[in-house]
C-alpha cells in the first residue's frame, strides 16, 4: 500500500512516497514532477550492478534522457574529489538547471548528490530514490547535504530540499545484513525522541527479520517524524537539533573509528552513551539508559567500542555543528519520547567526558 507523507518548507514542499515496488514505477512518478528533460543517476559501485539498469529502463521509457555516473562506494565519497567529478561531469553532458539529479543509493550518495544539486549551475533539481535502511528512514528526508573533512563529518554541505523522495522498500532485501542493522540505529534514535505508539512498535523488533517484518511501518514512522521537525526547523535554529540526538559522541566515535564503524553503529553508542552519562547525572530518569539498551543489543548494535574517548575521538568532538560561542548543545532525554537541550561550555564537557567515559584498550 502507498504511503504519502509531506515536507514542506518556506521555499519548498514535496511529498516522500514509500511504494513497496515503487521501483517499477519510478518513471510514472517522475512524469508526474518532471517535464522531459536530461537525468543523471548517481549511484554507487555496490547499487548500480542490481538497480542501475532498471532505473535506466524506466526514465527511457518515461522518455528521459538517461545519463549514468558511478561512485565509489563507502563514506569516502564523500569527499571534495568525488564532488569535483560529479559536477565536472554534469558540465560535461552539458546540463542545464532544467535538468535533473536523481540520486540513487545509500546516504553517501544522498548526500553527495544532494551537495552536488544544491550548487552546479547554483541549484539543479534533485530526487532522492534512498536504498539503504537508513537513507530511508533519515538521511533521503529534509535536505541535509555533506561531504567530510578530514577534521571531521559533514563539515561541508547545504540545506538543499529535494523535488521527491521515493521509497521503495524491497529493495532492502539486497541491503547486507550488517547494514540493515545499522540503520535501525537511527530508527532507535527517532523512536526514542518520539515515544509512545512507535516506541512500542520497537519492542517487536528482535533480529533482522523483524526489521524487515515491519520495515514499512519503521519507515513511515520515522519519515512522518523528520518531516514534522524539518517542516517547522528547516535549518536547525532549534527543533531540528534533536535529530542529532547521539549523534554528538556519535560523530566523533565514527570518525575516530576511521571507517570501521557505519554511521548507525556510532549513533548507537552516542545515543547509549549519553543516556548513561546524563542518567549519571540525574537529568535522565532511571531506567531510560537500560530501555535504550535493551533495544539495541535486541539486534546486536553496539553500545561502546574501543575509538570512544581517544585523542582523535576528542578532535572530532569540537567541530559538532551544535557549538555556538564556545558552548555545544547536548541533546538528551528526560525519559522516553522527551528530549532536551544542555547547552554547556564546550571546555567542561570535554572535562567532564574525559571524567566520565570509558576507553576501551
Ligand atoms: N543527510 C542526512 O540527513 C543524513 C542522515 C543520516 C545519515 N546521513 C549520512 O548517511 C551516510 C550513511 O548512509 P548509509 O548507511 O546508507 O551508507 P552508504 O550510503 O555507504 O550505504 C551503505 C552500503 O550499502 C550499499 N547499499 C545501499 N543500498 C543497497 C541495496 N539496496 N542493496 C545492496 N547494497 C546497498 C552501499 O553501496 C554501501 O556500500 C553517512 O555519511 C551519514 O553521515 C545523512
Ligand atoms: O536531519 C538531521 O537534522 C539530522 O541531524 C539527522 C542525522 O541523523 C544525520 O546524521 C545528519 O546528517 C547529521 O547532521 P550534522 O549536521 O550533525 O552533520
Ligand atoms: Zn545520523
Amino acid at each position: 500500500m502507498e504511503q504519502t507523507i509531506k515536507v514542506k518548507t518556506a521555499h519548498h514542499a514535496y511529498a516522500v512516497k514509500i511504494i513497496p515496488n515503487g521501483l517499477s514505477q519510478l518513471g510514472i512518478y517522475l512524469s508526474k514532477i518532471w517535464s522531459k528533460r536530461q537525468i543523471a543517476i548517481i549511484t554507487d559501485e555496490n547499487v548500480a550492478p542490481i538497480y542501475a539498469e532498471q532505473v535506466r529502463q524506466q526514465l527511457g521509457s518515461a522518455g528521459f534522457t538517461a545519463q549514468l555516473l558511478v561512485i565509489p562506494a563507502g563514506e569516502r565519497s564523500k569527499s571534495w574529489q568525488q564532488l569535483i567529478k560529479l559536477i565536472d561531469q554534469l558540465a560535461a553532458w552539458h546540463f542545464t538547471r532544467s535538468d535533473g539529479i536523481l540520486a540513487v543509493g545509500g546516504g553517501v550518495i544522498g548526500d553527495l548528490a544532494g551537495l552536488a544539486a544544491s550548487i552546479y549551475l547554483r541549484g539543479i533539481s534533485i530526487v532522492q530514490v534512498p536504498t539503504s535502511l537508513l537513507a530511508q528512514v533519515d538521511s533521503s528526508v529534509g535536505g541535509k547535504t555533506a561531504i567530510d573533512l578530514t577534521a571531521g563529518k559533514n563539515l561541508v554541505g547545504t540545506f538543499y530540499q529535494p523535488d521527491l523522495v521515493l521509497i521503495d522498500p524491497t529493495v532492502l532485501q539486497t541491503l547486507p545484513e550488517r547494514l540493515v542493522i545499522e540503520g535501525y540505529g537511527e530508527v532507535i534514535k527517532c523512536a526514542a525522541l518520539v515515544g509512545s505508539n512507535f516506541w512500542q512498535l520497537t519492542s517487536k523488533i528482535h533480529s533482522v527479520a523483524d526489521i524487515y517484518k515491519f520495515s514499512s511501518e519503521l519507515i513511515a514512522a520515522s519519515v512522518a517524524f523528520k518531516a514534522k521537525v524539518v517542516t517547522e526547523d528547516e535549518t536547525e535554529t532549534h527543533q531540528r537539533q534533536l535529530l542529532n540526538l547521539g549523534h554528538t559522541l556519535g560523530h566523533a566515535v565514527e570518525r575516530a573509528a576511521a571507517g570501521r564503524l557505519f554511521h548507525g553503529e556510532a549513533v548507537a553508542i552516542g545515543l547509549y552513551q549519553i543516556c548513561r552519562l546524563f542518567e549519571k547525572a540525574k537529568l535522565t530518569v532511571s531506567p531510560t539508559t537500560e530501555q535504550v539498551a535493551q533495544r539495541l543489543q535486541a539486534v546486536g548494535l553496539p553500545l561502546t567500542d574501543e575509538a570512544l574517548a581517544t585523542p582523535a575521538f576528542y578532535a572530532a568532538l569540537t567541530h559538532d555543528k551544535k557549538i555556538h560561542d564556545g558552548r555545544l548543545t547536548l541533546i538528551y532525554l528526560e525519559k522516553i519520547g522527551q528530549p532536551n537541550f544542555y547547552p554547556w561550555s564546550l571546555k567542561k564537557v570535554i572535562i567532564w567526558l574525559k571524567r566520565e567515559l570509558p576507553t576501551i584498550n
